[in-house]
């Protein structure tokens, strides 16, 4: 049977240009691309980028603070223009968008920028009703953010509206405890926005290390996020230019913006499964193997559509192991135990790789290696803040099973610890490194009494 194409790529984001590219560039493959709305995906247009970008510029009264303990007594930081702003981080969002368009162009690879959904195992139907043939499909469409089933839920925005907002709220309200909620009480925030984030638990970032958690937590009231724990809200109404939010212990506050960060959920609706046999799991993710292979053995699927680990970098590396893998003939497997991540949070990330002491202590024994103290910057300027390092040892092979720090950049500190942690290094490999001084992240190689040896005497969590 022949087919227009050796590769159909659904979605333009992290993981399918990635796919596309190499198969195409590389391998020699004749692929297609569909996007439904902009090259590049979540992370590129309305995720990682524009939300760095946003944190970086929100960092700016921290820094001024932080200056006046430096003797700059009346540094400060004036007035935030959002719609300057918005118009540079707009312009900068164009100029990935075209640099993602030409990389696949390049490439060789055939766009087609409308919405695409599957007919059959080997055909795809763009939304114009052209239909395209191919040996391979992958599915790369992403997920959506969710909102909670509320009445009144649509009166609420999600994380997308951030980035288009004409004007920046004057207080706003962030619903959830998740990666998004923090950042983005971090960024409102820091653009003197009132913010407000309620969130059910009794800590930020759940699945995070306790104690990192605790840490973050502080910080979200310390730079003056009203966070209010242990509330959801129970239904949102409009009056006006004002959202009315009722919660669930009986409260009601008013916003002149909510936002839900409850969470994302896998694209796969109204994609044509049905006319498939892609098996979904129940929260309808495509279940797919160890190689992105879904139930179909003509369909594999990579990204947040799959819902393994949904990070950027993970994304892309599927996507490109299963380029190699389909089309490179160099079958590789993608790891998911080992994956750093950070919270952009500011003043301090919060960044993670490996167990949390929590999982390490439910695997088994454990040494504990943690300090919390003052950086030198910050302390000097007078700021109260503690760091965060722990580094979790198994005591009976020495290998180092997780690394948790909390901290300035903590986001770059991660990335480099997660090398020898991901090359399965021991405590005593970082022992052997001698320190740079002076820097915080030193102590990560300076750490020599265990602040606890667990011996599986039952756990604190
Ligand atoms: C606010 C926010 C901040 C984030 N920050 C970070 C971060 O700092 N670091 C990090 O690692 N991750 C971050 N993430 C997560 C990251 O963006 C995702 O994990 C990543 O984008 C997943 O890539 P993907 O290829 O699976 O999907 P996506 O990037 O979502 O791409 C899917 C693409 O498919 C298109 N599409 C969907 N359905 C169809 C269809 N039927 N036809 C044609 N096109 C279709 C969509 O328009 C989209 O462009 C963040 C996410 C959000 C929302
Ligand atoms: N820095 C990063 O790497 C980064 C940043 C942003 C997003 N992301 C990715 O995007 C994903 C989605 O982010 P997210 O923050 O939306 O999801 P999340 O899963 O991290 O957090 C969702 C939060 O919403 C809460 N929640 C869920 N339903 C609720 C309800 N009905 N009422 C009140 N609270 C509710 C949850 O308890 C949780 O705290 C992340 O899991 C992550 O994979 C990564």
């Amino acid at each position: 049977m022949t087919f227009d194409y050796d590769l159909f790529v659904i979605g333009g984001g992290s993981g399918g240009v990635r796919a596309a590219r190499i198969a195409a560039s590389q391998y020699g493959a004749r692929v297609a691309l569909a996007e439904e709305s902009r090259m590049g995906g979540t992370c590129v247009i309305r995720g990682c980028v524009p939300k760095k970008l946003m944190i970086f510029a929100a960092t700016a009264p921290l820094m001024a603070q932080e200056m006046q303990g430096y003797g700059w007594q009346s540094a400060a930081t004036g007035d935030f223009d959002w719609p300057g702003f918005r118009t540079k981080l707009h312009a900068e969002l164009d100029r990935l968008e075209a640099v993602y368009t030409s990389g696949q162009q390049n490439a060789g690879v055939d766009l087609f920028m409308q919405r695409a959904t599957i007919a059959d195992h080997h055909t795809v139907e763009l939304a114009d009703g052209t239909l395209k043939t191919a040996k391979h499909i992958l599915i790369a469409v992403g997920g959506r953010p969710v909102r909670p089933d509320i009445p009144g839920a649509e009166h609420g925005l999600i994380s997308d509206d951030l980035f288009l907002l004409d004007r920046l709220p004057r207080r706003a309200l962030l619903i959830g405890g998740g990666f998004i909620a923090c950042e983005f009480a971090t960024i409102l925030n820091g653009l003197g926005v009132q913010t407000v984030q309620a969130y059910r638990g009794d800590a930020v970032l759940r699945g995070f290390d306790r104690q990192g958690r605790d840490l973050a937590t502080a910080q979200l009231r310390d730079i003056g996020v009203d966070l209010r724990l242990g509330i959801s809200p129970t239904r949102l109404d409009q009056e006006g230019d004002q959202t009315v939010v009722t919660f669930d212990d009986g409260s009601t506050d008013r916003f002149d913006a909510v936002f839900f960060a409850t969470g994302r959920a896998p694209y796969t609706k109204e994609l044509g499964l049905e006319n498939t046999e892609v098996r979904l799991q129940k929260n309808g993710a495509i279940a797919v193997d160890e190689w992105s292979q879904s139930s179909v053995p003509s369909i594999f699927a990579v990204g947040d559509v799959t819902d393994r680990v949904n990070l950027t970098p993970v994304a892309i590396r599927e996507g490109h192991s299963y380029a190699d893998t389909v089309f490179g003939a160099k079958p590789r497997k993608v790891n998911h135990d080992i994956v750093a991540s950070a919270v952009y949070m500011r003043p301090f990330e919060l960044a993670s790789v490996g167990l949390t002491e929590e999982q390490a202590k439910a695997r088994g024994d454990v040494d504990v290696f943690a300090t919390t103290f003052r950086p030198m910057r910050s302390g000097f300027a007078g700021s109260k803040e503690r760091m965060m390092m722990k580094l979790l040892v198994d005591p009976d092979t020495d290998k180092v099973l997780g690394c948790h720090i909390f901290g300035p950049e903590a986001g770059e500190m991660i990335q480099l610890a997660a090398i020898p942690i991901t090359m399965g290094a021991t405590k005593a490999d970082f022992d052997a490194t001698i320190a740079v001084h002076p820097t915080a992240s030193e102590e990560l190689v300076t750490m020599r009494q265990p602040s606890e040896q667990y011996r599986g005497q039952g756990g604190d969590d």
